[in-house]
């Protein structure tokens, strides 16, 4: 689904954070990116997203080059992007409006479109139907973080992309959106990279874990984690074990 190829980046009049850097992730894979701060975690996901493009090499998704920001692709960002004035079920609805304006090809809205606006099922399956009258201000991090997601869910994507989605919210509430971040990403068939520092994190949410390291980074060092998508496995020796490891690697960048 994902593949980089020999991709070269670098911010304007900055050293390159990606040197020939070369990844691949298969459909319905879930991944973690991990590495300590500013080794390039946020511009691995624009690249991914169609925000930044590379100086050489090719970003493909789906075997096409990424040329810009793809429809089906939907990315939360740490903020969650909530628009304050708007309620929640405003919010939610506001993927699907601008997509209905715009159409899926992003140019304009065909006929056959759906244009339905019942997110209903999304706030139901994300527990914030309750809340669906209030505004951001009004609701917890929690609670903003599920609207973001459900805003992004109800358009469908095939891959989604969250950076540093749950860092600011206390480890209770963290926990339970990594179980059902795990449970939609089942249910949903979704294939999943999430950019995160932390090491508890990248060995709960990824099977799958691209470590990246000082820049720039010219090898994608893969860590595999097949245990991550059993909701038991924070409670095992394995993911104690993992953490371990995951540590002394990210010391050893
Ligand atoms: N828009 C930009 N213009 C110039 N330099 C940038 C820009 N965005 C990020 N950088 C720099 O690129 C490097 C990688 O940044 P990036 O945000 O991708 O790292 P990160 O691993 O996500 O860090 P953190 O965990 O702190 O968010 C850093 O040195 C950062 O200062």
């Amino acid at each position: 689904m994902i593949e980089l190829d020999r991709v070269t980046f670098g911010y304007v009049r900055s050293a390159p954070i990606f040197q020939d850097f070369s990844w691949k992730a298969g459909r319905g894979e879930a991944w973690a990116v991990l590495g300590a701060s500013g080794c390039g975690k946020s511009t691995l996901l624009s690249l991914l997203a169609g925000l930044v493009f590379p100086s050489s090499g090719q970003v493909c998704i789906d075997g096409l080059p990424l040329t810009r920001p793809r429809p089906q692709t939907g990315l939360i960002i740490q903020d969650y992007g909530l628009l304050p004035w708007s309620t929640v079920r405003e919010n939610v609805e506001l993927g699907l409006r601008v997509r209905n304006f715009y159409g899926p090809d992003g140019t304009h809205a065909p006929r056959s479109y759906d244009s339905s606006l019942n997110v209903n099922p999304w706030l139901d399956r994300l527990g914030i139907l309750e809340v669906a009258g209030q505004y951001p201000g009004q609701i917890s991090g929690g609670q903003r973080q599920r609207t973001a997601i459900a805003r992004t869910l109800a358009l469908r994507p095939d891959l989604l992309l969250m950076d540093e989605p749950f860092s600011s919210l206390d480890a209770p509430t963290r926990e339970g959106l990594q179980r059902l971040m795990l449970e939609l990403w089942a249910e949903q068939a979704l294939t999943m990279v999430i950019v995160t520092h932390s090491i508890e994190e990248a060995a709960v949410l990824g099977q799958r874990i691209l470590l990246l390291k000082k820049a720039p980074n010219r090898v994608a060092h893969v860590i595999e984690n097949p245990g991550a998508a059993d909701v038991h496995f924070r409670e095992s020796d394995a993911y104690v074990r993992r953490v371990r490891a995951l540590r002394e690697q990210m010391e050893g960048a």
